[in-house]
């Protein structure tokens, strides 16, 4: 299933993503993947089970793309890479067209280049090794995947994300792109102030009052008849609503993360 997070800014998109990850201390203990506990998996287990793109990857030491794609596959082998570890990097650095980077310096990369380079990590993290692992009862987590991307490639990026799901693979990711996730979603969860205002089907979720409650602007959602999924757009009628982004009530971050305690 692709299940898509959508909410304004500051409406915890992320944070229900570092929950789901279990990076946040004070539900860490209340995560499970697949009935069992996620305090349970070791650090290896849990990096075969369950991978995170974030949205910010800095990277300080002159790694050349392979080198970080490869490290996706650190889960899967003691010393050296083997073979099929590297026919899987290049088969997914095949998928998301990063191939002819291959050998440049990550930090030499324009930002929609690393995001692939980043994305092309998780999929090789995830990548089943073995003919007894697949792609079920895995979970990727991805928050705004396709924010640098140029068009083309956020569409291969969402098409690549729906094969997932068909495989059997968990798929979440934060957008902030209705008609991408109008398109691509199978579920999606809308969120405002810290709440689920509401999580259902597209259809039934990309409704005009239910966007335009949770955004806080007036937006037309129209049925084009070539299409099979509707497009959103910012109502006509109100577009002085463009420039008035909402208001949140900010609401108290619940938790320190992981890493910071
Ligand atoms: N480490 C933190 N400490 C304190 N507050 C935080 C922390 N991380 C996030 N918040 C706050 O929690 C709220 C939700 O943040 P979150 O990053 O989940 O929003 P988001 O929906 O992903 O927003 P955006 O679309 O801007 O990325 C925000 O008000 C944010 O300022």
């Amino acid at each position: 299933m692709l299940t898509v997070v959508l909410g304004p800014n500051g409406a915890g998109k992320s944070t229900l993503l570092r929950i789901l990850a279990g990076e946040l201390r004070e539900t860490y203990n209340r995560i499970r993947i697949n009935g069992r506990l996620l305090e349970h998996f070791s650090p290896q287990e849990a990096a075969l089970q369950r991978a995170v793109l974030t949205q910010h990857y800095s990277v300080n030491l002159p790694f050349s793309c392979e080198e970080i794609i490869m490290m996706g596959r650190y889960p899967h082998f003691r010393h050296a890479p083997a073979a099929p570890d590297m026919a899987i990097v290049r088969e997914c650095m095949e998928e998301t067209g990063v191939s002819a980077f291959a050998k440049r310096l990550f930090n030499t990369l324009s930002g929609g280049e690393q995001q692939r380079v980043q994305l092309t990590r998780v999929l090789t993290q995830l990548y089943p090794g073995t003919r007894k692992s697949s792609w079920r009862q895995k979970m990727l987590l991805l928050d705004e995947p396709t924010s640098s991307m140029d068009y083309p490639y956020q569409h291969r990026c969402m098409q690549l994300l729906r094969q997932l799901a068909r495989k059997g693979c968990t798929v979440v990711a934060v957008l902030h792109d209705l008609n991408l996730a109008a398109q691509y979603a199978d579920m999606i969860l809308l969120l405002r102030d810290g709440h689920l205002l509401h999580d259902a089907a597209p259809a039934e979720v990309l409704q005009p009052h239910l966007v335009s409650l949770a955004y806080g602007m007036d937006i037309d959602v129209l049925h084009p008849d070539a299409y099979p999924f509707p497009l959103l757009l910012p109502a006509l009628h109100d577009h002085s609503s463009i420039t008035q982004p909402v208001k949140t009530n900010h609401y108290a971050y619940p938790h320190q993360p992981l890493a910071e305690r």
